[in-house]
């Protein structure tokens, strides 16, 4: 039985979306890794699943799986995509949806003919303490004791960002995933600062490597920035894919502006897909 998909990137930081509000489909952690293989299956950055929300403020719930078959408990740039496509589902320009994360609103600012949108996403408040990025043991999250003193923080999934001068630095970003001072892993972001108000960004990503665009991992370096007293808490962060624009709101929350684009939709049969 062929099962439908939409292809969609944001800032070419890309997306499998299967539906499941109607209907469970048959996925594990293996099968969502196979389907997010570049060579042998669809191919993605994350695997994304919308099911039936549990609030009633909610219009969706979304879950979001790292191409290794790993959840994650946000997803910036997939999240703008989701907005994208159930705002045109329901032609409504603004909704709510529920993650993992905690409930996410979007904005839908406008739209082009070919399946683009530029949106914004409150990703709600950053979490600083240690327990919450998580770290292994008590540790102030503004200085983490390894090489080159990150910040780190959740955004509903951890993010350390180190501060430097040179983006090559991010060839640490493997070693430092693992590194045993996050228990659950971590998002590693490399920041040049360029300008108070402009950052460069590179993202080795949990369970998913370097990707052309990190949203919450833009979020996560917009906030580390203004807690270090490196950047302003409204900041342009250009990434390889493109740029986004990121504001640490006086009410703690962090929007996320940016484009969602749909590439292409598709059907794929799962049970060719080891289980
Ligand atoms: N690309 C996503 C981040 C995915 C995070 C995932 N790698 C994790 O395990 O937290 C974004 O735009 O925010």
């Amino acid at each position: 039985m062929m099962t439908f998909f939409q292809k969609m990137h944001g800032l070419g930081n890309d997306f499998v979306i299967m539906d499941e509000r109607t209907a469970a489909l048959p996925l594990t952690p293996a099968r969502i890794a196979a389907l997010a293989d570049r060579r042998r299956g669809i191919g993605c950055d994350q695997f994304v699943t919308l099911s039936a929300p549990t609030k009633p403020e909610a219009s969706v719930s979304v879950r979001f799986f790292n191409p290794d078959g790993s959840e994650a408990g946000a997803c910036g740039n997939a999240s703008r995509c989701i907005a994208s496509l159930i705002g045109q589902e329901t032609a409504v320009d603004t909704l709510t949806f529920e993650t993992r994360g905690g409930l996410l609103k979007a904005s839908v600012l406008s739209r082009t003919e070919t399946g683009g949108a530029v949106v914004t996403v409150d990703m709600g408040r950053p979490a600083t303490d240690w327990q919450a990025v998580p770290l292994a043991r008590e540790t102030d999250t503004l200085r983490l004791p390894l090489q080159g003193e990150p910040a780190a923080l959740s955004m509903g999934n951890p993010h350390a960002t180190f501060f430097v001068e040179d983006l090559a630095e991010a060839e640490r970003g493997p070693a430092l995933e693992v590194d045993p001072l996050f228990p659950d892993r971590a998002n590693i972001g490399f920041a040049r600062i360029d300008a108070p108000d402009r950052m460069r960004l590179r993202v080795w990503e949990r369970g998913a490597g370097f990707t052309l665009a990190c949203g919450s991992g833009a979020c996560a370096a917009v906030v580390n920035a203004a807690r270090r007293g490196l950047g302003a808490r409204r900041m342009t962060v250009e990434v390889d894919g493109g740029e986004m624009g990121i504001a640490w709101e006086a009410n703690d929350h962090v929007l996320m502006t940016g484009p969602a684009q749909l590439a292409f939709k598709g059907s794929v049969d799962l049970e060719a897909y080891p289980k």
